[in-house]
């Protein structure tokens, strides 16, 4: 079954839409400065202790200083670390021996060559994405051949889109954002529509 991340939480309002919609993964983008998504480390632990236990709390980080993510991971505040920005091989390393938590490397795809180099990832899972993350637009998926590892697709994902998706790029997570927002907020039943049509097609 496909799975599906909901990326870019920010308030309770947010927490309750997916206590009820129940994805898979929640993300939270943690303090990314260029993001009007951030959170900050104070507001992420208030944020998670309300989420139910079947949504897995992931935490995406830019560039960020390695013992943010480290600091989450040991607290139980984040399950999952996503890395967003330009982490090597060493600082991926190094987060799974300090806290043998999972650990989601993105790549930016523009080419064949931005998946080779995807694929050649430590990292426990892959996510593929369109620009800096949370653009709201797509990458050209046929650049992506079949992948044997599990990836997560991200990158403009939307209701008119997802179906489409899932059944031809084959994922073994969707992630989705921008398309859940109006006026720059999440919106609960674009989240459950999301859910809904990702669990009917799986
Ligand atoms: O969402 C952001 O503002 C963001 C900023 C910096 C790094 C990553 C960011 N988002 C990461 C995500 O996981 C998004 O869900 C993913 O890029 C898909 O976004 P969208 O195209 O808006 O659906």
């Amino acid at each position: 079954m496909t799975k599906i991340k909901i990326c870019g939480l920010r308030t309770r309002e947010d927490i309750l839409a997916v206590n009820q919609a129940k994805p898979d993964y929640c993300g939270f983008i943690i303090e990314v400065p260029k993001s009007r998504r951030s959170v900050n480390r104070e507001q992420v632990k208030e944020l998670t202790a309300g989420l139910c236990r079947e949504v897995i709390p992931v935490g995406v980080f830019v560039n960020a200083p390695a013992n943010l993510p480290v600091q989450l991971l040991k607290e139980g505040v984040i399950a999952v670390a996503q890395l967003h920005g330009q982490e090597d091989e060493a600082y991926i390393a190094g987060i799974r021996e300090r806290t043998e938590k999972p650990v989601i490397k993105a790549f930016s795809v523009r080419s064949a060559a931005d998946i080779e180099r995807a694929l050649a990832s430590s990292a426990d899972y892959i996510l593929l994405d369109q620009g800096d993350g949370g653009t709201g637009k797509c990458f050209d998926w046929s650049f992506i051949p079949e992948i044997e590892r599990p990836f997560f697709l991200a990158g403009g994902l939307g209701k008119d889109n997802l179906e489409q998706a899932v059944r031809s790029v084959h994922p073994w997570a969707v992630d989705l954002s921008s398309s859940l927002e109006i006026n720059g907020k999440k919106d609960g039943d674009r989240i459950q529509e999301a859910v809904s049509i990702v669990r009917r097609i799986s």
